[in-house]
């Protein structure tokens, strides 16, 4: 993704932010990435290693990223919008964010918007000391907890929701971080995996449900945290365990220390995950996310065959289900669609324009390989349908014989409130268009979801345990698996229920 903001050259401060806006479109409800979160305890020059952990974990957000260090005594901080190859840059780096202590994180918003006031990590100086935290997820009672915290004199610097978690630690009457951190918990609602850093100890949390991934690895003596294991890989770390469901993990000089302060429920990850947002590479949960997309892909063929002569996938996301599908279909796997290697992830694009540009600047067509062909296409997931309306008119344009349209996930129906940021029922494709109507604005000869049952068993299981589904699965389902208190809260939908900030550009 190009984006527009450049890291500003200038003096060297310790508490460094960009004062620009990334503007909008209000209209825009797109899914968007989620976040990244990173975190290093006892390692020399640990913002360095923090930056390679984000450039792993860059496909998780590309709107903005950050990285908070401390050295024992101070903390710094460094925020900007843009990529973290743009940003982290200069040989000045483990300087400008000393420490052998750091967290890191890659945004998309999901709330709160895109100003840099609201780009992470956030740090508050509390009685106990300084804490900066990074958290990947949504909280589905921000707005709840934010206007009580208002009342009660909060004054908030950012529009996010994640600075309600400083809030509540700061206001908690525990005497020790651990256990403000582990009340705050049990106030919060949603998705939620949490990178926090204080003087003495980085501190990693996952929700209730796992809804959010969150990993601890090795690197020497050193602790790491990350949001998927890919990040590991990249710094050389070796893989220790899932932090669990519900599970707070202290990590200090004297080691790791786990937490399970609450009831214990089924854990239940989020399933888009493993459809879409990690990296192919990464093991979540203990399942490879590309050995489940191939098989996702071999379900597929088995639900919804076609006579045709090439499986082509739509590039990335979509490759591991094609390879799945050819296996299973015994048709030839052909790169029918190239990448370009300089765009990004489309869909996050902010304004449907740009979005749709996007697309035509990502995929050309390879003509040698489609042309008189009869095309499966293969793509993990159709959300607007932005991209497969595009691929279907382009690989026919280039020549396809028949375009069957496959999609390796079931059809998106519902918006998400965990971290994903999927769009308003209203802009979702499967949930306003019935399947002939979808086919036919696709412009495809045939359509097929993979089906609920099918991914489920693409995950390992018989199928969806319809009393205690073993995922969270809402965009399929409409199974919300944790309350929607903001939803709720009918105050918030009035309008100027003004707590949040009306200021932009601070
Ligand atoms: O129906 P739509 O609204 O177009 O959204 C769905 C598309 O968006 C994603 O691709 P994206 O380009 O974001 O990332 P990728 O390169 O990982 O496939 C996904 O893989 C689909 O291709
Ligand atoms: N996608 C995410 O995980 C975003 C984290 C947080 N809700 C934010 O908007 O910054
Ligand atoms: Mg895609």
């Amino acid at each position: 993704m190009q984006s527009p903001h450049m890291r500003p050259t200038g003096p060297k401060h310790t508490y460094h932010e960009v004062d620009n806006w990334v503007e909008r479109d209000p209209d825009d409800d797109t899914p968007r990435l989620e976040c990244g979160v990173f975190g290093i305890y006892g390692m020399e020059d640990a913002s360095a290693v923090t930056v390679l952990g984000l450039h792993a974990l860059q496909h998780r957000g590309q709107e903005a990223c950050g990285i908070a260090s401390c050295d024992g005594k101070r903390f710094y901080t460094e925020r900007s919008h843009g990529l973290v190859g743009d940003v982290f840059t200069g040989p000045d780096l483990t300087q400008r964010l000393q420490g052998n202590a750091a967290i890191g994180h890659t945004r998309y918003s999901t709330a709160g918007g895109a100003f840099i006031r609201n780009v992470q990590p956030m740090f508050a100086d509390l009685d106990t000391g300084g804490i900066a935290i990074a958290h990947n997820g949504n909280l589905t009672n921000f707005m709840h907890l934010r206007t009580k915290l208002v009342a009660g004199g909060s004054i908030f610097q950012s529009t996010s929701d994640s600075e309600v978690i400083l809030h509540l630690i700061a206001r908690s009457r525990g005497i020790k971080i651990m256990d403000r951190f582990i009340e705050t918990m049990s106030h919060i609602e949603g998705g939620f995996a949490l990178v926090a850093l204080t003087r003495t100890m980085m501190i990693g949390a996952r929700d209730p449900l796992g809804i959010r991934p969150l990993v601890i690895g090795r690197l020497g003596n050193a602790y790491v945290l990350a949001s998927e294991t890919c990040a590991l890989d990249m710094i050389g770390a070796t893989f220790v365990r899932d932090v669990e469901h519900g599970e707070v993990v202290q990590i200090d000089q004297d080691g790791l220390k786990s937490f399970k302060p609450f009831e214990r429920k089924a854990a239940r990850p989020c399933l888009f995950e493993y459809v879409y947002f990690a990296r192919p590479d990464s093991v979540v949960n203990g399942k490879s996310i590309y050995e489940v997309r191939k098989a996702m892909g071999r379900q597929l063929a088995i639900e919804h065959a076609a006579d045709a002569d090439i499986i082509v996938p739509v590039p990335d996301s979509g490759v591991p289900a094609a390879l799945g599908f050819a296996e299973q279909s015994g048709l030839p796997f052909e790169l029918g669609i190239i990448r370009n290697h300089y765009v990004g992830r489309t869909f996050i694009q902010p304004t449907q324009n740009i979005r749709d540009l996007g697309v035509r600047k990502k995929h050309s067509p390879n003509r040698v390989v489609l042309e008189g062909k009869r095309v499966i296409l293969i793509d993990d997931s159709i959300v607007r349908g932005t991209t497969s309306v595009k691929i279907v008119r382009m690989v026919r344009a280039a020549g396809a014989k028949e375009v069957h349209l496959r999609s390796a996930s079931p059809p998106i129906m519902w918006p998400d409130y965990y971290g994903i940021d999927m769009p308003d029922r209203d802009k979702l494709m499967a949930a306003t268009h019935t399947m002939e109507e979808m086919r036919k604005k696709l412009e495809c000869d045939s359509l097929g979801f993979l089906s609920v049952d099918g991914l489920y068993k693409a995950m390992g299981h018989n199928g969806r345990n319809p009393d205690t589904p073993q995922y969270t699965d809402h965009y399929f389902t409409g199974d919300y698996p944790t309350r929607l208190t903001d939803k709720e809260d009918a105050v918030n939908e009035k309008e100027g229920n003004g707590q949040l900030s009306l200021l932009v550009n601070v």
